[in-house]
């Protein structure tokens, strides 16, 4: 079982919100075309399936809508920040 972080003891996460349930964060993500998003989700795929943590999310055109959270925890977890942070440093500098 992986350790449930509790929404109040989250590192700041620009960009990121937090539920309102307080069991996942999520982050919407523009890019300027379905290329474009769609390489960004390949990167992230393979980022999941290295750590073995994967994303809930949602894909139309150029945005991706993103939910993270931790099945094995019931709720957020360090496995969701570090991936946050990771997606993160994959997005472009606007
Ligand atoms: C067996 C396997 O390690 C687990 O099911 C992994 C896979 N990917 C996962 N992804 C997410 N988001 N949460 C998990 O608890 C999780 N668990």
């Amino acid at each position: 079982m992986v350790k449930r972080l509790n929404a109040a003891d989250l590192p700041p996460l620009p960009g990121w919100t937090v539920t309102p349930e307080g069991d996942a964060i999520t982050r919407r993500c523009v890019f300027t075309d379905f290329r474009a998003a769609f390489g960004f989700m390949t990167q992230v795929a393979l980022l999941a399936e290295k750590a073995d943590h994967h994303p809930e999310w949602f894909n139309v055109y150029n945005r991706v809508d993103i939910r993270l959270t931790t099945h094995d925890a019931g709720g957020l977890s360090q496995r969701d920040v570090d991936m946050a942070q990771a997606i993160d440093r994959l997005l472009p500098v606007l």
